[in-house]
């Protein structure tokens, strides 16, 4: 346990159990694709590294670095690339892998810009999905768990840049970002 947090949803091991599956159905769909896995960074990079190792086909990966959350539990609804990736996508069967989706404006921002880019297909992995927060209409093609609406950190996941290094996710205590954001 930390002290920042309410609870714990998903311990070390649930996770590396779900990470395990869904590592067997991308292999089991992807065997004759060579697929190219994107990690978007940098909340994604935890699962990214764990769900590659159990994904048994041939592949390739990029990095793409993204950021609409900032320093805030809320997001500012605008999508920025900070790094974008160092190959084309035209014409790949495409897999983008993300920590969360929650107002999904994420994800339709790098759906779009991927078809847009010629991609031959494009299919997203998330490990947590969190349908409540949505303010577009779209969902994963895979997910790991449904998590409930609050803030949730580790595994990846941060609240200012901080716990993305605890090996289990929970709920964030809501006096930690109360304190330092305006209502
Ligand atoms: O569905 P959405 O509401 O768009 O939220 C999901 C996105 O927000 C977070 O990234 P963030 O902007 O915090 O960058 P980070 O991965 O570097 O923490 C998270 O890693 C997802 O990429
Ligand atoms: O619940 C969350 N936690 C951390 N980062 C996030 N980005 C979107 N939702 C979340
Ligand atoms: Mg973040």
């Amino acid at each position: 346990m930390h002290p920042d947090l309410e609870r714990i949803l998903f311990d070390e091991k649930t996770i590396l159990e779900k990470v395990k599956q869904l590592g067997a159905q991308l292999s089991s769909d992807y065997h004759d694709k060579n697929p190219l896995f994107i990690c978007i960074l940098k909340g994604a990079s935890l699962f990214m590294a764990d769900l590659v190792k159990r994904v048994d086909v041939h592949m390739e990966m990029d990095f793409m670095a993204i950021s609409s959350y900032g320093a805030s539990s809320q997001s500012s609804g605008v999508v920025r690339i900070l790094k974008d990736l160092e190959r084309s996508v035209e014409g790949r069967h495409v897999v983008i892998v993300e920590d969360i989706v929650d107002t999904g404006l994420t994800l339709k921002y790098l759906r779009d810009t991927m078809v847009h880019r010629h991609a031959a297909s494009v299919r997203i992995v998330t490990l947590f999905d969190k349908p409540s927060g949505r303010k577009v209409d779209i969902a994963p093609d895979y997910y790991g768990f449904t998590v409930p609406n609050a803030f949730i950190v580790g595994y990846g996941l941060d609240y200012s840049e901080h716990y993305r290094n605890l090996p289990f996710v929970g709920v964030l205590k809501s006096d930690i970002y109360a304190t330092s954001e305006p209502d």
